[in-house]
């Protein structure tokens, strides 16, 4: 596992003066002697001078304080654990609540991010030194550990600070009664650092798949997954442990200007780098992106980078002639599935030059309105944004669009790096609940789209049940539709034109490869 081994590293700079702004203090911390962490803009934790000793005053009375930042990372375990929370979601309240600057944020998101993505690994650890099976833990208490753990195995930040301050949260937010338990388990925790720990669990096992699981911190049905779509798309599975680092390292966020509206120059200025495989693209890491130049209205937006690419080959993508009238027209666009209208956004900004008309359609009241948002930089008179459900299009509208893109509800297991506790929330039976609705919007855009038109599958999830299988089924006794070379399409919008995406039935981004998302991508042309 590689989390949190660039962003959360330790001591690699000179100490602060201690009056500087917005250095976090803490109290009471190191034993309880009241020693000062400091944290720089990446939010990683430093000694003050050389190693220091565990403290020697017992757990039951050490300080009551807890560090805000820890305070948040626990906050947001509790939230994700008892109430079905999202992280991205609870997190940004929870650094408000604490009001945390910058540097505490940075550090409470990796320590949050870095616990809940680690926790497999992390768990298997801690069942290590426990005695006793986790479940039995408090919940609480386990959320507390974890944090404990990604500091001293994920972070590196100094053990006696690791241990200090999540006793000190535990006192805090818990009582003092569990504090030995947590003191001396984080004690062992400590005694070895992650390779040795993984040596340790991995040791005397065969199996592939567990321990790569293991090592990686992912669900052993998501690795085995992963192991079968690398090879469905022509890869070597020796990918895979690069494929299950990637998720664990914490992602830029993926910028795009909308063509004709937006331009990325001052973010580049102000520290973005430009995008390596989508055009008008930029990645950026500097924190709160809501201050940069275009976020406000639009004209900038926050899209992985492979979504913008998939967007982009089925807006570029030639249409057969049979059958088609669009030269007499300008074309229609379906985005079927839009919430929260990202590529809705992209779309109609990539066929405003042609003077297309995007109808985009989503089910869900709210989703539809972040749609509208999303379009608000677009000429209202070019989208009409729709609340309904999709599986209608095809009855409803049969052979009225030109591209229709059905971006499918889906596990999502593509996108883990960016949804750090969704491995752990994703079951195999979600792929059963999903695959009739996957087939039922992917067969409405097969009716709905117009002899000549294109159809584009997606989904941010490379597994085969959800991606080429379902093609496959909705295809069988439709000679009318043609599979076209998807990852050539993606080839010819992309930046340098060679994306090695695959070019078989359809194409595959990865994030060790891409460096986005791992969207999968089908084409189907219907011919007259
Ligand atoms: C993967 S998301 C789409 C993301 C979107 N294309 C974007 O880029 O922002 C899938 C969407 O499908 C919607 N959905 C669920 N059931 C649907 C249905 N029956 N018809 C159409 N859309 C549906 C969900 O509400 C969700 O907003």
């Amino acid at each position: 596992m590689t989390e949190g081994s660039a962003r959360g590293s330790r001591g690699d700079g000179g100490p602060r003066g201690s009056g500087e702004p917005g250095r976090s203090t803490g109290s009471g911390g190191q034993g309880g002697q009241g020693g000062h962490r400091r944290r720089d803009d990446q939010g990683r934790e430093r000694n003050r001078g050389g190693q220091r000793k565990f403290s020697g005053a017992a757990p039951s009375q050490r300080t009551r304080r807890a560090d805000p930042a820890r305070l948040v990372a626990f906050e947001v375990l509790r939230a994700v654990a008892a109430d079905d929370a999202y992280a991205n979601l609870v997190l940004p309240a929870s650094i408000r609540k604490h009001r945390l600057d910058r540097r505490d944020a940075a550090f409470a998101t990796e320590l949050t991010y870095g616990a809940l993505r680690g926790q497999g690994t992390y768990d298997a650890v801690l069942a290590r030194c426990v005695d006793r099976p986790l479940d039995q833990l408090d919940p609480a208490v386990l959320d507390a550990l974890r944090i404990g753990v990604h500091q001293l195995l994920g972070m590196r930040v100094p053990a006696h600070a690791a241990l200090d301050q999540t006793v000190a949260l535990v006192r805090a937010v818990i009582g003092a009664g569990p504090s030995s338990l947590v003191n001396a388990v984080l004690r062992k925790v400590s005694a070895r650092d992650l390779q040795g720990w993984i040596d340790v669990l991995v040791g005397g096992l065969t199996d592939p798949v567990r321990i790569a699981s293991l090592t990686h911190s992912h669900p052993e049905w998501i690795v085995r997954a992963f192991r079968q779509a690398l090879v469905a798309h022509g890869r070597d599975v020796s990918e895979l442990e690069a494929l299950l680092a990637a998720d664990n390292a914490a992602p830029m966020v993926h910028l795009v200007a909308l063509p004709g509206l937006g331009t990325l120059e001052q973010v580049l200025d102000d520290g973005a780098e430009p995008g390596r495989v989508a055009p008008d693209s930029a990645y950026y890491s500097g924190g709160d992106i809501s201050r940069l130049p275009g976020i406000g209205t639009g004209t900038i937006r926050v899209q992985d980078s492979g979504s913008q690419l998939v967007a982009r080959a089925l807006a570029a993508v030639e249409l057969g002639t049979d059958g088609r009238d669009s030269a007499d027209r300008p074309e229609r666009w379906l985005d079927l599935c839009a919430g929260p209208g990202g590529k809705s956004a992209l779309l109609s900004a990539l066929g405003q030059d042609a003077g297309v008309h995007l109808v985009a359609n989503e089910p869900v009241p709210h989703r539809a309105q972040l749609v509208r948002q999303a379009l608000r930089p677009l000429p209202e008179a070019s989208w009409t944004v729709r609340v309904g459900d999709g599986r209608e299009a095809g009855r409803n509208e049969p052979e009225e669009y030109d591209r229709v893109l059905v971006d499918a509800p889906c596990t999502g297991l593509g996108a883990l790096r960016r949804r750090p506790e969704a491995r752990w929330r994703r079951r195999p039976a979600d792929l059963v609940e999903l695959a009739p609705l996957q087939r039922d919007l992917l067969t409405a855009a097969l009716d709905a789209v117009a002899p000549g038109g294109v159809v584009a599958y997606v989904t941010c999830s490379p597994h085969h049940a959800e991606t080429d299988v379902v093609v496959d089924d909705c295809l069988r006794g439709r000679p009318e539709f043609e599979r076209l070379d998807a990852g050539a399409a993606l080839d010819a919008v992309s930046i340098g034109g060679a994306l090695d995406a695959g070019h078989g039935a359809s194409a595959q981004l990865w994030p060790h490869i891409h460096g986005t998302d791992a969207m999968y991508l089908a084409l189907l042309r219907k011919t007259a």
